[in-house]
């Protein structure tokens, strides 16, 4: 037995750009209802989002029927629940707050069995088929697709650093982190703000590297996508679903 091929991880190394949804209901229904939208891929949030391992795994079970990836977003760089969500099946991880090459080193590591790093190595799990895929431990990395999240003034002073971290696969600004960490709370929009996603997306560039934001305005998505960024989620299950209950019973309600 192969591993699947991730499209995602694919389509950013040809440079191709990827549009993504942001799922955070923790539900493998609505997860399901957006995974035939044409999406390139869905985040599956346990930042922000009350999922657990088996929603989480649940998620991805799902997904392993439509063309879409799901890239597993952990609460945190910490190599116990990389290593847990791994083995459930998540191959393409978003790591939240990475500031230092030295930090996005230890993810690195995370993901990787040794020599090259410390994952923990089990015989059988849901990531190779209950030990179906055939030299897994020596090809998972082939197929995993890592994306650090750039979210404060240091982790832009260090993009460079960072991207340039053997393993790392693409730097994703986290818009509202960053403009709240740089004195402009949840407003992205504004120029300090939008000097640092750009020269994020550049540091990337020059490292071969691909890009990412969530763009939930249209405008701000195009104008990424315009701009280089390749990985870009364009809006959530929960705003869809918020924003658009909202707006039809406001429609009938004169
Ligand atoms: O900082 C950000 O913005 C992100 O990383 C995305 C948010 O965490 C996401 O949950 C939408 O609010």
């Amino acid at each position: 037995m192969q591993e699947r091929v991730n499209s995602l991880k694919a389509d950013l190394g040809n440079g191709q750009a990827s549009i993504g949804l942001w799922c955070s209901l923790a539900s493998a229904l609505t997860t399901e209802v957006v995974a035939s939208s044409g999406a390139g891929w869905l985040l599956i949030d346990s930042e922000h989002s009350p999922n657990d391992l088996r929603s989480i795994m649940a998620q991805l079970q799902v997904l392993g029927g439509y063309p879409c990836e799901g890239v597993v977003r952990l609460p945190s760089d910490d190599a116990v629940g990389i290593k847990q969500a791994m083995d459930v099946g998540a191959r393409s991880l978003m790591i939240p707050n990475i500031r230092t090459a030295e930090q996005a080193r230890k993810v690195v590591a995370s993901v990787s069995y040794a020599p090259k790093g410390a994952r923990g190595f089990s015989v059988g799990h849901r990531a190779n088929a209950f030990g179906r895929i055939a030299g897994y431990h020596g090809t998972a990395r082939e197929q995993q697709l890592l994306a650090l999240q750039i979210e404060c003034e240091t982790g832009v002073a260090n993009a460079a650093e960072i991207a340039a971290v053997e393993g790392v696969d693409a730097l994703f600004v986290g818009p509202g982190d960053l403009s709240t960490n740089m004195g402009h709370m949840g407003n992205p929009g504004v120029e300090p703000v939008q000097t640092a996603i750009a020269s994020v997306r550049a540091a990337a560039a020059r490292a071969g590297k691909a890009s990412g934001i969530l763009a939930p305005v249209k405008a701000d998505a195009d104008r990424y996508l315009a701009g280089g960024f390749t990985m870009v989620a364009v809006g959530s299950d929960l705003g869809l679903l918020a924003r658009g209950s909202d707006a039809l019973i406001a429609s009938f309600n004169r």
